[in-house]
């Protein structure tokens, strides 16, 4: 069997090589002014962000299977729709690289509690609460920022951390900054709130410092503040999960937000008894512990907050380059919504806004939030069948489903893969209300990953996504601001090279956002 090879000098995510590769390929980039596809292969899949830059390339020179070798270890990269799947689907055999820290055989009952939530109920929060927060945002940028929107970047981060905290208790914060933490007597929501925004912003450091050691005289009032806050974050989850015991056994019927189902799953011994934890328990266990809860309350957070944040800044941009798509959208978002005053947007419409949805989705395609969802074979794997080939996989190496390779491939995405078209995804295009989205076939398509194991968060952000693009695209336009003696042709070509240069440090993000300046410019005589 011959799988071809890719041999690398040094692992892209080597710690030491992490650190210096921006200044090294700063340094090529000036100094060595040759195109990226003219470097030689062990050059090029030494980079970090390798799978953007490359796109589908891989598949035409090595094809569906093949094999890169770093000093460090081997990954296998699959291209292939159906083997996609397979690894996908064979989850106990494919694993993720990060299993280790809950067993395979816990791994249904974590899915159940963290999946638990995402409701057709919370789905129709999420279209409300996005309404309600992209009005605000675009009522602030004509009126109180005169149209010039001051960090595009900044305005989504506030709005999709506003859903975020809403949706937990069914409640509406409008307030942008406030990372205060009130006093005693405070409503539970704006702690919430509050302390979510202090765990968020400091996620890394608490992943790496466990919060108890953030408390102390010698610990630095900065570091003691994160500190506190993860503790009243965990406190406030306490109380809550007490709250709810206490609703269950009254039998009330309250509307669930996306915490709700969480801590209803802890263990009823550990709130009874006031335990935070409850390792000590044997044999099978139905729910979960405090801390297990707690991990998946920040993993929802965490998980939920940047992807959707980076997907719409993407989309918002490469709208503001492309008035003509923003024309096409409108005039769906019209017609669905004809009659309906502006607080009776129902969530049903949801399904019909097919161009909005066109966008977010063929935003998704080229700039995944996420580029990557590598599994870990394990001694079941044996085999996996790509083509008419079963390749043999030895355990414990990386198997990669190639996500953009395979997201950008002409066989499957039709002429000019690497441009961004959204009218790709109405395979029909017709009278507007007629059109259909298109499913793509089976493993060309994941961002959200595929499988048992695929993103909760799902829907969730598709809500989200169309709702911002609905709401703010009804009567509102987006514009680049020109530079001095700029044609729009010139605006629109530094807006495509800003959205492509991009850095892949755990998310695809734009290095320099702040190169280009939108505009929201309200559209008169639309009702
Ligand atoms: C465009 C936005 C999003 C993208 C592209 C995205 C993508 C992903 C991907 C690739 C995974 C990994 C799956 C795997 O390991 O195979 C994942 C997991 C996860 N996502 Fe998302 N996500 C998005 C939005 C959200 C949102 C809005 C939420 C919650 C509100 C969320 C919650 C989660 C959770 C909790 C997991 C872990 C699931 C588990 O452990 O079973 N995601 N997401």
């Amino acid at each position: 069997l011959q799988v071809p090879i890719v041999r690398i000098p040094v692992d892209g995510n080597n710690n030491i090589w992490v650190i210096f590769q921006p200044l090294v390929w700063a340094v090529l980039d000036r100094c060595v002014p040759v195109q990226w596809s003219s470097y030689p292969d062990f050059v090029r899949f030494s980079h970090r962000n390798w799978h953007f830059l490359e796109k589908s390339r891989p598949n035409a020179r090595f094809g569906p299977v093949w094999v890169l070798v770093s000093p460090t270890g081997m990954s296998l990269h699959v291209a292939e729709p159906s083997a996609i799947l397979e690894i996908f689907s064979r989850w106990k055999d494919f694993v993720r690289p990060n299993h280790k820290y809950i067993g395979l055989d816990d791994w249904p009952r974590h899915r159940r509690a963290i999946a638990a939530p995402f409701s057709e109920g919370l789905m129709k929060q999420v279209w409300d609460e996005t309404l309600r927060q992209t009005l605000r945002m675009t009522h602030d940028w004509t009126a109180k920022y005169q149209a010039k929107i001051p960090s595009l970047e900044r305005e989504l981060r506030a709005l999709t951390f506003n859903v975020l905290a809403a949706t937990a208790f069914q409640e509406s914060h409008d307030s942008k900054d406030s990372t205060l933490i009130p006093e005693n007597g405070e409503a539970i929501t704006d702690t919430y709130r509050d302390t979510l925004h202090i765990v968020l912003e400091n996620a890394i450091l608490l992943m790496l410092i466990p919060y108890r050691r953030l408390s102390g005289a010698l610990v630095p009032n900065g570091l003691a503040k994160i500190g506190h806050a993860a503790a009243l974050f965990k406190s406030i989850l306490m109380k809550m999960a007490t709250e709810e015991t206490a609703a269950i056994d009254r039998d009330d019927e309250a509307p669930d937000g996306l915490l709700t189902p969480l801590v209803r799953a802890l263990e009823s011994h550990s709130v009874r008894h006031g335990q935070s934890d409850d390792f000590s328990r044997k044999g099978k266990r139905a729910g979960l512990s405090a801390d297990e809860i707690l991990g998946n309350i920040f993993a929802i957070n965490f998980a939920g907050h940047d992807t959707i944040l980076i997907a719409l800044h993407f989309s918002l941009t490469l709208l503001a380059a492309n008035p003509d798509v923003q024309e096409w959208m409108r005039e769906e978002i019209i017609t669905v919504f004809e009659g309906s005053g502006d607080d009776e947007w129902a969530y049903s419409a949801f399904t019909k806004l097919n161009r909005c949805h066109a966008v977010f989705l063929e935003t998704l395609r080229l700039f995944a939030p996420i580029t990557g969802v590598p599994k870990m074979s394990t001694k079941r794997a044996v085999n996996l069948q790509v083509g008419d080939q079963a390749v043999p996989i030895p355990p414990g190496i990386e198997v990669f489903p190639i996500l953009l390779g395979i997201q950008t491939d002409a066989q499957y995405w039709g002429a000019e893969p690497y441009e961004w078209r959204p009218s790709r995804w109405i395979p029909r295009p017709g009278a507007v209300g007629e059109e259909e989205l298109l499913v793509p076939l089976k493993g060309t398509f994941f961002p959200w990953s595929d499988g048992p194991q695929n993103c909760v968060g799902k829907k969730f952000s598709e809500v989200e996504g169309v709702a911002v693009l609905a709401r703010l695209f009804h009567h509102h336009e987006l514009r680049l601001e020109r530079d001095d003696r700029e044609t729009d042709h010139d605006a629109k070509a530094r807006a495509v090279g800003c959205v492509n240069d991009v850095n892949n440090n755990l998310l695809l993000r734009m290095n320099r956002p702040e190169q280009l300046k939108l505009q929201c410019i309200k559209l008169e005589g639309i009702s």
